[in-house]
């Protein structure tokens, strides 16, 4: 078996480290702070960016992106979606010709409104029959203690798929493979999304009936988003999508969620970023979303209620007013 090397040693990189080398293998995890690459190897340790967790002794740091690429089959990436691209060209030299390339990202780039594997895939010079999605219900610090959870693997090439799902399955991780790679992204990116207006809503005092409300609607929108961009519905009914929801929109550790929550209890945008800490993608994933589904003529309320938010263009008490003041129409998507 060859090493795996994980690029980004942020809560996410350094957790799917630790389950891809408690699943057996040997994990090589690039990080562009030496302190986190120094703390890997001689502590055990990555109090940075995942406090309190011992990892396994088959995880090296390290910073040098040679040194982590070199004779590995598979590398996953857990950088923000944001500034991946410019991440990860000056690496593409040291990727493996016939490696797989993993994303972990859950996010859409801004201006060019790609997806992840649309980045990646451009960003290595990587062939989409090597490019493999990993989404789902997966707050890193609930993996990072070893509670269950599954998740999906997706590529539009089996092999790819499932070389990751065995590389990745342990006895708390369970992955499942799909070749639906758009749908699973998708799923991902617009999930945070809604995370952060339930955490708006939650933060102004609603409660549940309110979150289940956004949380079912944002469901349809994200559906909705999806078929027009040649996924399939039932996708989004799955782990990435309905799982991934009730995850990110229900749990204080998704920092979407808190963000959002931050604001509905009156702090501005830089305050609730500032309050939270770590990566918040839906904040910045919320507008590009917002652009492609213009592009494709789909209607997505409060996605575009989010946008309003973030970009100061709305007050947040007025995001329930706007969001029910619509018309009213039959349900179903
Ligand atoms: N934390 C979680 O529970 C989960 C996160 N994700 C996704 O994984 C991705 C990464 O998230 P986290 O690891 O949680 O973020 P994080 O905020 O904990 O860490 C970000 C990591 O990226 C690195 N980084 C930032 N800018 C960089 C640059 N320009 N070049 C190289 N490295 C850079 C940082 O040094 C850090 O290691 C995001 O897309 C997120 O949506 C997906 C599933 C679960
Ligand atoms: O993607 C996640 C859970 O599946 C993590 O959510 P946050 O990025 O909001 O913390």
């Amino acid at each position: 078996m060859t090493p795996v090397a994980v690029l980004g040693a942020g809560a996410w990189g350094t957790t799917f480290a630790k389950v891809l080398a408690d699943a057996g293998r040997e994990v090589r995890l690039w990080s562009r702070e030496a302190s986190v690459a120094a703390a890997v190897n001689e502590q055990h340790r990555n109090e940075q960016f995942l406090p309190g967790i011992d990892l396994p002794a088959g995880i090296t740091g390290t910073t040098d992106p040679a040194a982590a690429l070199a004779g590995a089959g598979i590398v996953v990436v857990a950088i923000p979606s944001q500034v991946a691209r410019g991440a990860l060209a000056p690496l593409a030299p040291l990727i493996e010709p016939d490696a797989v390339v993993v994303s972990l990202m859950k996010g859409v780039e801004l201006s060019t409104d790609r997806l992840m594997s649309e980045v990646v895939a451009e960003s290595l010079g990587v062939p989409e029959d090597r490019i493999v999605v990993v989404s789902g219900p997966n707050l890193a610090k609930e993996i990072a203690v070893g509670q269950p959870t599954a998740t999906v693997v997706a590529s539009t090439n089996e092999d790819a798929a499932r070389l990751v799902a065995t590389a990745c399955g342990n006895s708390y991780f369970r992955p499942y493979t799909n070749d639906d790679v758009v749908g699973i992204e998708l799923c991902g990116a617009v999930k945070n999304v809604i995370a952060l207006a339930v955490g708006i809503a939650q933060g102004m005092g609603y409660g549940w009936n309110t979150a289940a409300t956004l949380i079912n609607r944002g469901l349809v929108e994200m559906t909705r988003l999806g078929v027009a961009l040649g996924a399939r519905a039932e996708t989004f009914a799955g782990l990435a999508g309905m799982g991934d929801l009730v995850a990110t929109c229900a749990s204080p550790l998704s920092r979407n969620h808190t963000v959002g929550s931050h604001l509905g209890q009156g702090l501005s945008l830089d305050e609730a970023i500032a309050a939270t800490g770590g990566t918040a993608e839906g904040v910045k994933s919320s507008q590009s979303v917002l652009e492609l589904a213009a592009k494709h003529g789909v209607e997505m309320p409060i996605t575009a209620g989010v946008v309003a938010v973030v970009t100061g263009a709305m007050p947040v008490q007025d995001l329930g007013p706007m969001l029910l003041a619509r018309p009213q129409k039959a349900e179903g998507v």
